[in-house]
């Protein structure tokens, strides 16, 4: 079967986010006292949504109990605020992204989006960037009861498209796209450009430096 679906990463896949990422984290940092990290170390901390990164950004100068204390709050609704006010100050979309998802698109292949990313920053993100139309279901780290590496967001796509697994490919930049795409049951795409630590990396069944090579794959699978 071939396929008919795409469900697309967003951090780290469809756009370069780590910059305004890391100004909103060191923000709420300079708002504690504390001193602002590297960008490199704060690009460590994404891919698990954005109470796991500012929680691992403020951690290092914090007390064990920091976990769900009212410091922790605290950080989040700075890190919301600042990261609100500038999604896109410095955040681009990858070279050749918004020309192939609308090629995809045009020629009839169905788009979705998979991210970790909460949905108050997910929508607004996608409209900034001037994709938003492209999507036809939209699945944020806090759409459902649980998010990648869980296969529950891909599994949601496939129902709410009527696709089986075999018909959607998953592209993505880390670690918990891929087994949430294995945990699905469904094929992977994995980009090398992102956010992912190679160490570890499970196998996906297909590995691109550019975005647009998802058209040179698919042609391939003919
Ligand atoms: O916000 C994150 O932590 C990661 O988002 P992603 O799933 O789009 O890479
Ligand atoms: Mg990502």
């Amino acid at each position: 079967m071939s396929i008919r679906v795409f469900a697309f990463d967003l951090d780290g896949t469809l756009a370069d986010s780590i910059p305004d990422l890391a100004h909103a984290a060191n923000a709420a940092r300079r708002d504690a006292g504390l001193a602002t990290l590297d960008v490199a170390l704060i690009e460590s901390f994404v891919g698990d949504g954005t109470e796991s990164l500012v929680a691992r950004a403020m951690a290092a100068d914090m007390a064990a109990n920091f976990t769900g204390s009212e410091a922790q709050k605290e950080a989040l609704a700075r890190f919301d605020l600042h990261y609100q006010a500038g999604l896109t100050l410095k955040t681009k979309l990858y070279p050749s992204v918004a020309n192939t998802l609308n090629e995809l698109h045009d020629c009839g292949y169905r788009l979705a989006i998979v991210t970790n990313k909460p949905e108050r920053f997910t929508l607004p993100l996608l409209k900034e960037l001037g994709i938003d139309q492209v999507f036809e279901v939209i699945v944020s780290g806090d759409s459902l009861a649980t998010r990648k590496p869980n296969a529950e967001p891909l599994l949601h796509v496939m129902q709410q498209m009527g696709v089986s697994a075999a018909e959607l490919l998953m592209v993505g930049d880390s670690k918990n796209d891929i087994l949430a795409a294995r945990a699905a049951g469904c094929k992977v795409a994995f980009v090398r450009y992102g956010y992912g630590v190679a160490i570890n990396m499970p196998d996906a069944d297909v590995t691109i430096g550019r975005f647009d090579e998802l058209l040179n794959w698919l042609e391939a699978q003919d």
